[in-house]
C-alpha cells in the first residue's frame, strides 16, 4: 500500500559501498507494505529487500535482525540480513533504522493444500530448534500481559455477547498461564504471525518466512496454534480442515516430537492463539492509531474462530 520514505539509486550510490555488494543497479517500491519502507533492490551482487524502519527504533530491532541473522546461518529459510563491511546489520538510512535482506523467491500460497502445510509445519519445528540457543531475549510483546492490558480497553465496544466471551476466555487463559501444564511447555523465540501471508512458495516448495516483527520469546505451541489457525481452516467458518491440520502436525511432530505437556496444552493453547488476533483486531478497529491509512483487519474472523475451537475441539496432538 506505501512506501512512507522514498529511496532513489541516487540515494544509494554513495551508502551501498559500505556493503560488498557492488553497484545499485534498481530499486522498485514494494506497494505491499503496511508498517515499514520496503524496496526490492537489485545490485551487481544480486536481488535484496531494502527496509526502512518506520515504527521499530534502533533500540527494538537488534532482537529481530540478529534472530533472522542467527537462523539464516542454521539453514532455516528465512531472508538473512546482510552485513557491511563493519559486520553491522542494523543500518541508518535517511535518517532512519534500515536493513537489507537476501530476496525469497516466490510467492504466498494463499490456498494452500495439505502440501504446503506440511512444509510449513515441517520448517517452524526447524525453526524452533534452531533458535534454543539464540542469546537475545524478548518478551512475546503481544502476550498474556497484553491481552490482559488490552482486554478492558475493547470491552465496552463489543455486544453482551461478545463481552461474555471475551472475559471468559482471559480468564480462562490467566488460569492457563498459571498451571503446572503450562510452565512444562517447551519455549524459545517464535515467530508468532506466521500467516498465509508471511511464507513464500515457490510451486509446492516452501522458499521462507518472513515478517519477523512480532517474533518473542513464548511456548512452541504457541507458535503452532497461531500457525494452525491460519493454515488450517476454512477461512470462512473458522472451522479446522482435518487434512492440512493432520498434514501440518505431523511434518512438525517429524522434526520435533510434541510433549506430554503440549498434548495437555492444545486445546487451551488453539484458543489463546484466537483470543490474541480478535484482540489486536479489536484494538485496531476500535481505537485505529493516529493517522492510519490502513483498514482494519476483520476482527470477527477471529472471534468466530474462537468460538469454533471452544465448540469443536480440535483432535489430539500427536
Ligand atoms: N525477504 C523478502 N523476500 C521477498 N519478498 C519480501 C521480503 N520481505 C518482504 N517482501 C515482500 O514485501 C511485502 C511487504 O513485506 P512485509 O514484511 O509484510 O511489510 P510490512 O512489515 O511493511 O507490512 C511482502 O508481502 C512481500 O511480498
Ligand atoms: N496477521 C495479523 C496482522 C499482522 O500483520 P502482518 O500483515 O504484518 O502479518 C492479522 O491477521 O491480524
Amino acid at each position: 500500500m506505501a512506501v512512507f520514505t522514498p529511496v532513489s539509486l541516487d540515494d544509494l550510490t554513495q551508502w551501498i559501498t559500505q556493503f560488498d555488494l557492488g553497484k545499485p543497479l534498481a530499486i522498485k517500491g514494494i506497494s505491499s507494505g503496511i508498517e515499514n519502507s520496503n524496496f526490492f533492490l537489485t545490485t551487481e551482487a544480486g536481488e535484496f529487500v531494502l527496509t526502512i524502519f518506520e515504527k521499530l527504533t534502533f533500540e527494538q530491532l537488534p532482537f529481530y535482525l540478529q534472530l533472522m541473522r542467527h537462523l539464516a546461518d542454521r539453514s532455516v529459510l528465512v531472508p538473512a540480513p546482510v552485513a557491511n563491511r563493519q559486520g553491522e546489520i542494523l543500518h541508518t538510512l535517511h535518517g532512519k533504522p534500515a536493513s537489507i535482506v537476501t530476496k525469497l523467491k516466490g510467492a504466498s500460497q494463499l490456498s494452500p493444500k495439505p502440501v504446503h502445510c506440511a512444509a510449513v509445519g515441517a520448517m517452524l519445528a526447524k525453526m524452533h530448534i534452531a533458535g534454543q540457543d539464540f542469546p537475545l531475549h524478548q518478551p512475546n510483546l503481544r502476550g498474556l500481559d497484553w491481552w490482559l492490558a488490552t482486554t478492558p480497553t475493547v470491552l465496552p465496544y463489543l455486544p453482551q455477547d461478545g463481552q461474555h466471551l471475551l472475559r471468559a476466555e482471559i480468564h480462562a487463559q490467566d488460569a492457563f498461564a498459571g498451571s503446572a501444564v503450562y510452565h512444562a511447555l517447551p519455549r524459545g523465540p517464535i515467530h508468532a504471525d506466521l500467516f498465509r501471508n508471511n511464507v513464500m512458495f515457490e510451486g509446492d516448495r516452501l522458499t521462507g518466512f518472513f515478517d519477523f516483527y512480532f517474533a518473542g520469546c513464548d511456548t512452541w505451541l504457541f507458535d503452532v496454534a497461531v500457525t494452525v489457525n491460519d493454515w488450517c481452516i476454512d477461512l470462512d467458518s473458522g472451522a479446522l480442515d482435518l487434512a492440512r491440520l493432520q498434514a501440518l502436525l505431523a511434518a512438525y511432530h517429524a522434526v520435533r516430537p510434541f510433549t506430554e505437556a503440549e498434548r495437555e496444552a492444545w486445546q487451551p493453547m488453539l484458543q489463546a492463539g484466537a483470543l490474541r488476533f480478535w484482540l489486536s483486531r479489536l484494538y485496531d478497529f476500535y481505537l485505529p492509531r493516529e493517522a492510519e491509512m490502513l483498514t482494519p483487519h476483520d476482527p470477527s474472523h477471529f472471534e468466530r474462530i474462537l468460538r469454533q475451537r471452544i465448540n469443536n475441539p480440535a483432535p489430539a496432538l500427536f
